[in-house]
């Protein structure tokens, strides 16, 4: 059993009895309802921001607790103010100790895109995701088959939402990758087996990414070297967590990574 089946195991109940605790009714009265979400692909693929996806996550299967005290309103902020294009935030419980709420007050304190990362399996949890603030939302090809990766997606997308992809191999881009549901892709570079991570797998892959979908490579990214090797054969979007929140001051990390980017002029007009 990978780490990936236990966190499906445990989200199948935990949706189960969320959905009991708080109705589809009571989703739909969300005022964030109203309103138009960001378009995360859109962001990325602006050359006046850097492509990073920010993080906030406080621990992980991985690495245990990560940060449990770096405050979301500064975090978030000070991601945004560093140069971050989109910001990603971990709203499960129980494995990343994350909340909804965190989401939401990202949401209040920013304006942009937002991805909901989470463990994604029932429309009841996209839909949720919409009532909470987010613009996009994550759908992880190893926990889904490709006929659930088409229903969640359009589900996602008739309420304005748009589908990240998230792929380990070619088996999972074959399977999953349905252009009516999904606008980008996600590589992850860590191994949900063995929690190694290589760079390789975003390297590998991108050339097998058809070009209308935006590249997105996830996890283990360190530096600016890395994250302009990966520009170079076709990623837009940059997804990094611990780099920046192993530090007391997460976005005091973002802005040093934007400030190496910078340096490398990369990035033209930020
Ligand atoms: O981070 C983990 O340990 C993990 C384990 C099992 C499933 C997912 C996991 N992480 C979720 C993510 O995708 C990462 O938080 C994200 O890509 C950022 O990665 P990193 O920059 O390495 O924190």
């Amino acid at each position: 059993m990978t780490i990936l089946d236990k966190i499906i195991a445990h989200k199948r109940q935990e949706v189960a009895e969320r959905q009991s605790l708080v109705p589809v009714r009571r989703l739909e009265q969300s005022p964030y309802l109203q309103a138009q979400p960001l378009s995360l692909s859109r962001y990325l693929l602006r050359d006046d921001l850097s492509g990073i996806i920010a993080e906030f996550k406080r621990k992980s299967p991985s690495k245990g607790v990560i940060n449990a005290h770096a405050p979301v309103e500064r975090t978030t902020l000070g991601y945004m103010q560093a140069g971050a294009a989109a910001l990603s935030v971990l709203t499960d419980t129980e494995f990343f100790g994350g909340r909804n709420e965190d989401l939401t007050t990202a949401r209040r304190f920013n304006f942009c895109p937002i991805l909901r990362k989470d463990f994604v399996l029932d429309e009841y949890q996209i839909l949720e995701a919409r009532s909470i603030g987010a613009d996009a939302v994550l759908l992880i090809a190893a926990a889904l088959t490709g006929a659930e990766v088409l229903r969640l997606g359009r589900f996602a997308k008739s309420l304005g939402l748009e589908v990240l992809l998230e792929i380990h191999n070619e088996a999972e881009l074959d399977s999953a990758l349905h252009p009516d549901a999904v606008t980008l892709v996600g590589v992850n570079n860590r191994n949900l087996h063995d929690f190694s991570v290589s760079l390789d797998t975003s390297g590998e892959l991108a050339r097998r990414i058809p070009a209308e979908f935006v590249k997105v490579t996830e996890s283990g990214l360190t530096s600016a070297a890395e994250i302009e090797a990966l520009r170079a054969v076709g990623y837009r979007g940059f997804l990094i967590g611990e780099t920046f929140m192993r530090h007391s001051r997460p976005e005091k990390a973002c802005a040093a990574l934007v400030q190496q980017l910078r340096a490398t002029e990369a990035i033209t007009l930020m």
